[in-house]
């Protein structure tokens, strides 16, 4: 390999080596483990130097090495769990946990006075006078193309006929009320760890801003149970049931969602090696995020959740009886997303954005906030299984087409967007789209206040 490492041209800046340890039980001509060598090679970000590199595919069948350029996806290797991720790159917010219920006014310090470049860039539009999010039955027989162009158009969509029991979907709302009412001290007994990710707390991203949000959180990766029994001593059990309960059914549902999604870019379970060999996935990883946003006596000049894309495959969102949610629609502006009754709210995610290699765009959105009204949000935030490389599918890749990004597993990514913010895909990519377009998240400055 090193002899064919010389002839890359010297105006390549970079050159990633992945080495990744894959297990092939299956394979007859292999020994049991073997090394998959994925070589990727670019220049800044234009276009990558492919030529080199089909020399090594020629061997890819022979040796015990194999050399992948740009594998859709590949192996499992043992590796941190999505909570590691959290803790190697802790993320250090203001601590200042407000008393919401007790403001008149809005303090200082969560005044945005000064909007950041994407607000000011991008009026928010009155729905009523603009197009609104596709609202897609998952029961009508052309889901496939429905989403498919929801998903190019816009990034996120409205579902219904989804098959979550809407009393599933009001226990959780009904949970997530009753944690967001515990007095404050109470709810800092489950407060999240500054490296942590689970517990109570200040949004994440609230550490990009100088300006806090008006709303609290609480994240759920894994069993609630700890915090639970924190919050409500007596009856933690009957609150971790039903998050149990919801997980089961959202699980269902992000799995099924991803592959209408991928279908209706012509991929199947055979084009992912971690969908398995008989097309059955390994367990996708997920987060559950409770959102609360209180009344605010000034809404002009709070933030309830400032504009930001999720790091996930997707996202399924339920919002109570209020509107806040926003998404960005170029062309348009901050189009509001209002519940809509049974549905739930579908966006998509950065690594699926990575994975269709740029046709399904990440959707950026934020939410804003209200003077009269108590918003909640539940998002259930899926992803990969944590180990898995993503890539561009090689199915959506071209001699016209060249991955926009290198291969990155979830954990990578969630440090990335750690350390980048709403930077991070583009800290990941590898090439300039042939359209010149660029990724929407790369006009964002983060600056506030
Ligand atoms: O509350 C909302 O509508 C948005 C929540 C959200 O974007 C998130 O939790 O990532
Ligand atoms: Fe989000």
């Amino acid at each position: 390999c090193f002899l064919h490492w010389r002839k890359v041209p010297l105006c390549c800046r970079s050159l990633f080596l992945e080495l990744t340890y894959q297990t092939q039980k299956e394979h007859s001509l292999l020994p049991s483990s073997t090394f998959t060598l994925s070589l990727l090679f670019y220049r800044g970000k234009s276009t990558l130097s492919l030529h080199i590199l089909s020399v090594f595919s020629a061997w890819r069948t022979k040796l015990p090495v194999s050399l992948n350029l740009f594998p859709p996806v590949t192996f499992t290797m043992p590796s941190r769990s999505l909570a590691d991720a959290f803790r190697s790159h802790p993320v250090h917010l203001h601590q200042k946990h407000l008393d919401f219920s007790t403001l008149q006014e809005i303090p200082d310090s969560h005044k945005w006075t000064q909007l950041d470049d994407i607000e000011q860039q991008h009026p928010s539009v009155e729905s009523f006078i603009t197009e609104s999010v596709p609202v897609i039955d998952l029961l009508d027989p052309n889901v496939l193309q429905n989403i498919g162009n929801a998903c190019k158009t816009w990034g996120v969509l409205h579902v219904t006929n989804h098959g979550i029991p809407i009393s599933l979907l009001e226990n959780v709302e009904s949970v997530s009320s009753k944690l967001f009412s515990l007095p404050i001290q109470q709810k800092l007994k489950a407060a999240r760890s500054p490296d942590g990710v689970s517990g109570y707390g200040v949004a994440r991203i609230s550490s990009f801003f100088s300006k806090l949000m008006w709303s609290e959180g609480f994240t759920i990766v894994g069993s609630p149970l700890e915090h639970f029994r924190q919050l409500w001593p007596q009856d933690y059990t009957k609150f971790c049931d039903v998050i149990e309960e919801h997980e089961k059914e959202m699980q269902k549902l992000a799995r099924r969602l991803t592959w209408l999604m991928l279908g209706s870019l012509g991929i199947t379970k055979k084009d992912l090696n971690w969908a398995g060999p008989k097309g059955e996935s390994k367990e996708g990883g997920a987060a559950l995020q409770l959102n609360s946003y209180p009344a605010c006596p000034d809404p002009d000049l709070a933030m309830g959740l400032a504009a930001h894309t999720d790091s996930t495959l997707l996202t399924i969102l339920y919002q109570n009886n209020t509107s806040g949610l926003q998404v960005l629609k170029e062309g348009i502006g901050w189009v509001t997303v209002p519940p809509i009754p049974g549905g739930l709210v579908v966006n998509v995610g950065d690594l699926l954005h990575i994975l269709s290699n740029g046709l399904y765009p990440s959707v950026l959105h934020r939410a804003v906030v209200n003077r009269n009204k108590h918003r909640l949000s539940i998002a259930y935030l899926y992803g990969p299984p944590s180990t898995v490389l993503i890539s561009p599918i090689q199915k959506l890749v071209g001699p016209n087409h060249p991955p926009l990004y290198r291969p990155v597993t979830w954990n990578e990514y969630l440090v990335a967007k750690a350390k980048h913010f709403n930077k991070a895909l583009s800290s990941v990519r590898i090439c300039a789209p042939l359209n010149g377009l660029v990724d929407v998240n790369d006009h964002n400055s983060v600056k506030v206040g």
